[in-house]
């Protein structure tokens, strides 16, 4: 991989934050004649955990697949910065979409609401895959997806599949799917969506502290406001850009609340 460059959108006041993992600067991206998103700058910082809400088809799952190199932009940067001293910062939004997708392999995990188990193979065969992709040994996989679904509270699950397990169960399976191969950054578009509050703070309760544990950041969309209580900070999409929260880290890098729209 060739990390390009990072440079600043000639449409954009603010360059991109040094000090952010993820640099959102004047991103619009439309399907056909429809705007979805219409100039979003957003930092998200290493380790943090970021909440997007907003209304239904306010554009926070465009904004998630835009960040997360899923889908390209039509204008405007993503800009992300591998975590570790000296890594250079990639200009994500340019890369073409074989480039993307080497960069969402290697460094992203992600949990949707529904579906994204392999109903035919057990809990751990589920999780070993993104390590098998890799290119890790089959025992070493699943002793990893083992240890894993463990953490997760799912000890003696693993051979069960996922139609034999509860909502909540599977969410965790799909959160250890996730994060097995250690990602950079989980992007998590409605995790708990389908589930009881119970068993929702069940879920949420054991994913943070897997995320805080490992460093890894979060970039979490909801609807739920105690979903979005588990967030170091939350930022409010409407009609395609931010009109609530601090979009923007501070130069400092730090949070800086005074600076909220
Ligand atoms: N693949 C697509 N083709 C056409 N229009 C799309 C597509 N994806 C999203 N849109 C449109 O873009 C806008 C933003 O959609 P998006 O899914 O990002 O919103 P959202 O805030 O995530 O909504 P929800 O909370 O309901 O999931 C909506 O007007 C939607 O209809």
């Amino acid at each position: 991989m060739n990390p390009t460059p990072p440079s600043v959108p000639a449409d954009s006041a603010v360059p991109p934050s040094p000090a952010a993992l993820l640099s959102v600067r004047q991103v619009h991206k439309s399907f056909g004649t429809t705007p979805a998103l219409r100039g979003i700058d957003l930092d998200v910082a290493p380790g943090e955990v970021l909440a997007v809400m907003g209304p239904s088809g306010s554009g926070k799952s465009t904004l998630l697949h835009c960040m997360a190199g899923v889908l390209p932009t039509d204008r405007g940067t993503v800009t992300y910065t591998r975590p570790g001293a000296g890594t250079a910062p990639m200009v994500l939004s340019a890369l073409d979409e074989a480039a993307r997708s080497g960069v969402r392999l290697r460094e992203f995990g992600f949990v949707f609401q529904y579906g994204q188990l392999l109903p035919e193979l057990s809990a751990v065969d589920n999780v070993t895959i993104p390590l098998l992709l890799a290119g890790t040994r089959r025992r070493a996989a699943r002793s990893a997806a083992t240890e894993l679904l463990g953490r997760l509270g799912l000890t003696g699950q693993g051979e069960k599949h996922p139609g034999e397990l509860s909502g909540g169960q599977a969410q965790r399976v799909a959160i250890a799917r996730a994060m097995v191969g250690a990602p950079a950054v989980l992007f998590a578009d409605e995790p708990t969506g389908s589930l009881d509050s119970l068993a929702s703070e069940t879920v949420l309760d054991l994913m943070l502290e897997l995320v805080r544990e490992t460093g890894t950041t979060v970039v979490m969309i909801t609807h739920d406001p105690r979903t979005a209580a588990y967030a170091d900070r939350e930022v409010i999409v409407r009609d395609g850009t931010i009109t609530t929260g601090q979009a923007v880290l501070a130069p400092t890098g730090g949070t800086d609340r005074g600076a909220a729209a």
